[in-house]
């Protein structure tokens, strides 16, 4: 299998061109391939799939194998492939996701795809939808016991569920203690990725991450987004915000003329390989 290492902020994922639809879940080479001591070693393995309503359809699985509806650092990865070794010609594309078609914009330089907008749809705030276990039109700044511990969970989602946590340090913030607790807590019948904020100012967040399936990640741009929508609806922030992560900076603003989300930042090649499988040898 030849595939393409490639990141957005650190955010790491082993990409496929797949010419073929998926067989069968690869939930087990998700987790060999993803193993950072006995595999290629990333935060997720991504699939750029055949569509019959956008340009390519993506599927991504997490580093544990299961699969998500949506990634943001991903789908600007796959973005920059295609145009780059696929069709480089259209600097504007569709992207067949599990949260829908997803609009894609490209700055392109030299031939290179520098930077990528990705319009990240509308968030879901219905309770049931996110799906969390409170039936309420909004589920903001809700109490949640963990371990002992109260948390205020702003709740969105995506197309995949967060819950946006407003501490004082969001860097200096123990994510490994507490967000594997809140990951798994019932009230997120589908888990849920979780995001640590500190608001800086009227336009921009810190941020720290521990992603459902993934762990802690050096940046996650669907939990950047709802980061965002989670700081409107609480009258912390305006809607066009720069969210600093571990790995570097995104931009976000949630439009007031269409509620979209857009999501722009880079993203990089790192190196080509070929998976040899589990028994491999020369
Ligand atoms: N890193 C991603 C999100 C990847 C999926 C997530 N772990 C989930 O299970 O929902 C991003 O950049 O959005």
């Amino acid at each position: 299998m030849k595939f393409t290492k490639m990141h957005g902020l650190g955010n790491d994922f082993v990409v496929v061109y797949q010419k073929e639809p998926l067989k069968e879940s690869p939930t087990e080479l998700a987790r060999v391939v993803c193993d950072r001591h006995r595999g290629v070693g990333a935060d997720g393995l991504v699939f750029i799939l055949p569509s019959e309503r956008a340009d390519f359809r993506m599927r991504i699985f997490n580093a544990d194998g299961s699969e998500a509806e949506q990634c943001g650092n991903a789908v600007r990865c796959v973005a920059k492939y295609y145009y780059e070794c696929i069709s480089g010609a259209k600097k504007e594309l569709t992207v067949e996701t599990g949260a829908g078609i997803q609009r894609v914009w490209l700055d392109v330089a030299d031939s290179r795809v520098d930077r990528v907008k990705v319009d990240m749809g509308v968030p879901v705030l219905q309770g049931e939808q996110i799906p969390v276990a409170l039936s309420k039109d909004r589920v903001v700044e809700e109490p949640l016991e963990v371990d002992g511990r109260r948390f205020d969970i702003t709740a969105v989602s995506m197309g995949n569920p967060h819950a946006v946590i407003f501490v004082d340090d969001a860097v200096g913030f123990p994510v490994e203690e507490w967000g594997p607790k809140i990951e798994v807590h019932p009230f997120f019948p589908k888990k849920t990725n979780v995001e640590f904020i500190t608001v800086r100012s009227d336009r921009e967040l810190d941020m720290r991450v521990w992603e459902r399936g993934a762990g802690q990640t050096m940046a996650c741009g669907s939990g950047a987004c709802a980061s965002v929508v989670a700081s409107v609806l609480t009258g912390r922030t305006g809607r066009h915000v720069i969210v600093h992560l571990w790995g570097g900076d995104l931009e976000i603003e949630w439009s007031e003329a269409d509620g979209h989300v857009y999501m722009t930042g880079p993203a990089e090649v790192v190196f080509e390989g070929k998976w040899l499988g589990a028994d491999a040898s020369f």
